[in-house]
Order: C-alpha cells, then structure tokens, then sequence
C-alpha cells in the first residue's frame, strides 16, 4: 500500500496530485497507472477509447486505489470534455497516439492528425491554464544516424560521436517524402517543436519523453486473439505471435536493424522521477532506453526463440526464422532507422535514473507472460475448423 510520505529526489515530501493521463488505456498507460495506484497516492483521470488493458484496475470497486481512478471514454480528436479534464488536473500526461510502424506508411493522414493535429488542443489547452505536461514524443525522431551515411568500410562508423543519440546535439534526420514512413517522426518532431515554443515564449511547463523500444506484458495485440487477423503490431508481437502459432519469425530485410530494449518496468521507473521531480524535469527533453540492451532484429529473434522454448517448454522449429523484404511485409512507402542508442547524460545527471534490466531476462518474465495469456486461445483458434 503507497505512503503517504514519499521523498523526492531533493528529500521534500510529495504532494499527491491529480494526473490527467491521456492514452491510459494503452500499453505504456496501463503500467504507468498500476504503478502509480500501488505506490502512490496521486490520483488519475485515465482518458482513452480502449479500457481492456486497465480494467483490472478499474474493477472491481473495492481496490484500495479505487478512489483514486476514473476512466473517462473520450476520442480526443472531438470532445469538449477533454478541456475541462485538464484543468481539473494539476499534470496531464500524453500518451495517445497512433504508433506502430505499419501504419506510418500505410495510414500516414491518421499516422499525422493522430500524432500533430489532435495533441495541439492539449498543448494548448495546458499552455492557456498554466497546467503542467508531460508529452510522449520517440526515439523516432532523430530518424537515421550519422553514421549511417558513411562510407560501409568507414572506421568513423565505430565511433560513437556518429551514432550514439543525444537529445540536445543530434540532428534529426529523414528519408524522402515518398518514403512516408516518416510522417510519424516528423509529426512528433513539430509536436517537440511546438510544446519546445509554448515553453519558451508562454512558460508552459513541460517534459518530453523519447522512449526507445520499451517492451513487456500487454504490448499491442496478437492478431487474431485480440486484435485483427491482419493487422501489424510491433516486432515484440509479431514475433510473440509467430512463436505461439509454431510459425518461422519474419526478418524484414534481413533483420540488420539495430534497436536497444528496455523493460517497461525499468521504464516508467523514469516517468514517476519525472512525476515526483518537476523541478528536475521541467523543460527537458528525455531518452529513456537502455544502452545495454542492443541487438539487431535478427539477434532478437534468435534470442526470442530460445526464450520462448525455455518457458513454453516446447521445442523450437528446425528454420526458426524467415526473410522477408520491407516491401511485402510493410508495404511501399517502409524505410528504417538503422540503429538507436539513446545517450543517458541527461536522465542520468538530473534524475539519476538507470535502467537495470537485461534483455534475457526481460524477454523471459514478457514471453512467459505472453506463453500464459494467448497459448490455449491460439490452439482453439488454430483447432477452430475454417468456415466454408
Ligand atoms: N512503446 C514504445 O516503445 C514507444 C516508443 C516510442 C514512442 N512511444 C510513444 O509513447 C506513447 C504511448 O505508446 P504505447 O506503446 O503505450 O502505445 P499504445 O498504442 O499502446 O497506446 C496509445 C493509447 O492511446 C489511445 N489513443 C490513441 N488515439 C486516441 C484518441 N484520439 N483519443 C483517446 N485515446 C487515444 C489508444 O487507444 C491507446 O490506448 C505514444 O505516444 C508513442 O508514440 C512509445
Ligand atoms: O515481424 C517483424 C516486425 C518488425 N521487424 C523489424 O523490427 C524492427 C523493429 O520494429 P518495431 O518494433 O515494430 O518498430 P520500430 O522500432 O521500427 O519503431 C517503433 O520505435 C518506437 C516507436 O516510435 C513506437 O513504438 C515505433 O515507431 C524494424 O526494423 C522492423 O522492420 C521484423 O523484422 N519483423
């Protein structure tokens, strides 16, 4: 049960304040209220479309913490409720957003109102009533590194000065337009822009955050347990899903992406620092990731395989990978970020937060949750004769 004295960073108590979180339905937003429901006494007005991943908080009324969270159904796009949500808080946090890759191509008007359009009324709405805001932007941002653009047999391209990733220095970098893929990063960017602005000329307080592949329990959907049959999440499901379905896990060209992966858990360890230190975090920009944890999606999925035949205790398929080019599985329109190591300076000397958690034993305490929540489904829907 959460005291009510906690600390923060400078040792003053925390004052427990009413969030409005914005996206609370989804991923990220279901951790982030767990935690802060068991080890807080800030209370949330929890804004999205989609409550399935925090119903387990919401019911049944008798959760210690049950005063302490109200879901509001509410499509932001068009709700003037929305307003009103926001003054009664003292923070709103922004997680709302359309964010798997196959859609950037695929969908890029959507891909662009949801991620530009339809975060300016919060901004201004937090601006115009001098209310605190903590936005959820991407690593996306800075696009491809430096490195990159290198000659291939370029010593440069071992030196980090070309690819490590620092929110105050690096540039952001984008294909073409026709390579739509980059309409999410370059609409986060503006939006990074404009709240960088209010902040500047309006005094709006404000965080930004650039997640960088945070992964765990409850990520996106398996399609066609609880999402569409053909829709596309992002690579910790759709490999998830492979595995559970027995079937060879698809490397888009060649899986020679490179990414680093956090645990969600260390993760929103660094948003409460942000909660519970405005005066650290105000006005900053933030990677949250962890350095340590890089592989190319190629090593991920040989390290998911064996993951997944330890906690399922089935065996792994003879070719437990297949390759597949961008073009057939994304669609026209894929490009890539070649590689992501966020650079911890900032988040370490102002909230001194560190990420612990390593890639093996994330992807076990993830796939053995994965393995217990869809396993029997799959094999009934598999099992399921097909209607003629
Ligand atoms: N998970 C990551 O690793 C990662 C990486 C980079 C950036 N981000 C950013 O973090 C945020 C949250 O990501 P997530 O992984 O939890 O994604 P998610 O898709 O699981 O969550 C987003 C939530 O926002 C809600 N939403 C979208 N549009 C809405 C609208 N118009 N009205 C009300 N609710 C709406 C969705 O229903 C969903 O529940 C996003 O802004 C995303 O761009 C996440
Ligand atoms: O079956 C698959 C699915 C994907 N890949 C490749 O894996 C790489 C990572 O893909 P994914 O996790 O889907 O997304 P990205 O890392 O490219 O982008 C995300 O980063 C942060 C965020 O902003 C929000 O989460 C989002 O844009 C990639 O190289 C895919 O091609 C695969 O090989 N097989």
């Amino acid at each position: 049960m959460a005291s009510a004295a906690r600390l923060d960073l400078d040792g003053y108590a925390i004052k427990p304040m009413t969030i409005c979180m914005i996206g609370a339905g989804g991923f990220i937003g279901s951790h982030l209220c767990e935690k802060l429901m068991a080890e807080t006494m800030h209370k949330v007005l929890a804004v999205d479309v989609y409550s399935d991943k925090i119903k387990h908080l919401l019911e049944p009324a008798t959760h210690p913490w049950s005063d302490r969270i109200q879901f509001h159904r509410i499509n932001i796009k068009h709700d003037s409720r929305l307003e009103g949500l926001i003054k009664m808080a003292d923070l709103t946090i922004n997680l709302a957003a359309i964010c798997t890759p196959a859609d950037y191509n695929t969908r890029p008007l959507d891909t662009i109102y949801s991620n530009f359009i339809d975060a300016l009324p919060v901004v201004k709405y937090c601006s115009e009533n001098n209310k605190r805001l903590i936005h959820f932007s991407t690593c996306e941002v800075y696009g491809k590194t430096i490195g990159s653009f290198l000659p291939k047999d370029s010593p440069l391209r071992e030196d980090p000065t070309y690819y490590v990733l620092k929110e105050d220095a690096s540039p952001c970098i984008f294909g073409s337009i026709e390579k739509q893929r980059w309409s999410y990063a370059c609409a986060k960017q503006l939006i990074e822009r404009l709240i960088y602005a209010e902040g500047a000329e309006n005094d709006l307080e404000f965080t930004i955050v650039r997640p960088f592949n945070w992964i765990g329990p409850r990520m996106d959907f398996i399609p066609g347990i609880d999402g569409p049959s053909e829709g596309v999440p992002r690579v910790l499901a759709c490999f998830s899903n492979n595995l559970l379905r027995h079937e060879p896990l698809k490397l888009v060209d060649g899986g020679q992406s490179q990414r680093t992966f956090v645990y969600i858990k260390d993760a929103i360890e660094a948003v409460l620092l942000m909660i519970d230190n405005p005066v650290r975090a105000n006005g900053h920009i933030f990677n949250v990731g962890n350095p340590n944890n890089e592989v190319t999606v190629r090593q991920l999925a040989e390290m998911m395989t064996e993951v997944y035949a330890k906690v399922s205790g089935e065996p792994s398929l003879e070719v437990p990978t297949v390759d597949v080019s961008s073009k057939e599985f994304y669609g026209e329109g894929y490009d890539d970020s070649d590689k992501r190591i966020p650079d911890m300076t900032i988040i370490n000397r102002q909230l001194g937060w560190n990420p612990k958690t390593s890639l093996w034993d994330l992807l076990e305490s993830t796939l053995t949750y994965q393995h217990r929540t869809y396993a029997e489904a799959i094999k009934q829907a598999i099992a399921k004769p097909v209607a003629s």
